[in-house]
């Protein structure tokens, strides 16, 4: 059965909106768990858009299952990993004024840039897992960096605008998978998983952990509204 990693990014996100400390992605996560989730996973981007740095650290010492820290592939964010100790790193590229993550690393490209990150991480025993897109040759060079795992980014095929397009995407994170698991690498997915597209990439099997956040915040954010209006409404009305 695949493990589903809930990031909960975006919980960070709306209180950094207004720079105060609700809502709490530490809540979050430990409601995530008690839900069955097998993994919690945050972005600690340079930025430090949304989840902080002290988020990380009580994540470590909160979080139950396993801890997925995303970081780009700097000396501040290793010298963070190796203080922190998530069960799992996922090196992403990661530039300043994306929205949201874009593609997968170059691990062919950047080769060089990733080698000692990847086994000082791999060294102190930390899970290292390569974000990439599901593409043969990023994939072989994942394992030959000494990579534990890939996750493949699921975000072109979740993108797609047509059904020809969606098939050839999953085709590719098909073959990106069968790939991986013959190169004896753990395989994850994610990025852009929502409600409506995810069975499909499922159904392919081999893909043993899942990282889902903005559908499932976004979810979260509706489901949760009945109660907390007719909480605030008890309040108001000296119920
Ligand atoms: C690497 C990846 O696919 C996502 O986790 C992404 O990095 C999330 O970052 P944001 O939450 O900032 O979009
Ligand atoms: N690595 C993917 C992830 O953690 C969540 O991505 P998204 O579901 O927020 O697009």
């Amino acid at each position: 059965m695949p493990r589903l990693g809930v990031n909960v990014d975006h919980v960070a996100t709306v209180r950094q909106a207004r720079g105060t400390v609700e809502p709490d992605p530490v809540t979050a996560a430990a409601l995530a768990e008690l839900a069955g989730a097998g993994g919690i996973t945050v972005h600690l981007r340079e930025d430090r858009r949304h989840i902080q740095d002290r988020d990380v650290d009580v994540l470590r010492q909160t979080v139950r299952t396993r801890l997925n820290l995303e970081m780009a592939a700097t000396e501040e964010m290793v010298a963070i990993a190796l203080r922190t100790r998530p069960d799992c790193v996922t090196l992403v590229p990661e530039r300043r004024a994306e929205l949201t993550t874009e593609g997968g690393l170059d691990v062919v490209g950047q080769r060089g840039l990733l080698e000692n990150p990847v086994r000082r991480l791999r060294e102190a025993g930390i899970f290292v897992s390569l974000f990439v897109d599901p593409d043969l040759a990023q994939v072989e060079t994942a394992q030959e960096l000494g990579a534990d795992a890939i996750e493949i980014h699921t975000g072109t095929y979740c993108d797609a605008k047509n059904t020809q397009t969606r098939q050839s995407e999953l085709v590719k994170i098909e073959q990106a998978v069968r790939l991986g698991q013959q190169l004896g690498l753990i395989v994850h997915a994610g990025h852009g998983l929502n409600y409506q597209n995810v069975r499909p990439v499922v159904a392919l099997g081999g893909i043993e952990e899942f990282n889902i956040g903005h559908s499932i915040i976004s979810r979260a954010v509706l489901v949760g509204m009945d109660q907390a209006v007719r909480e605030m409404l008890a309040l108001i009305e000296g119920r």
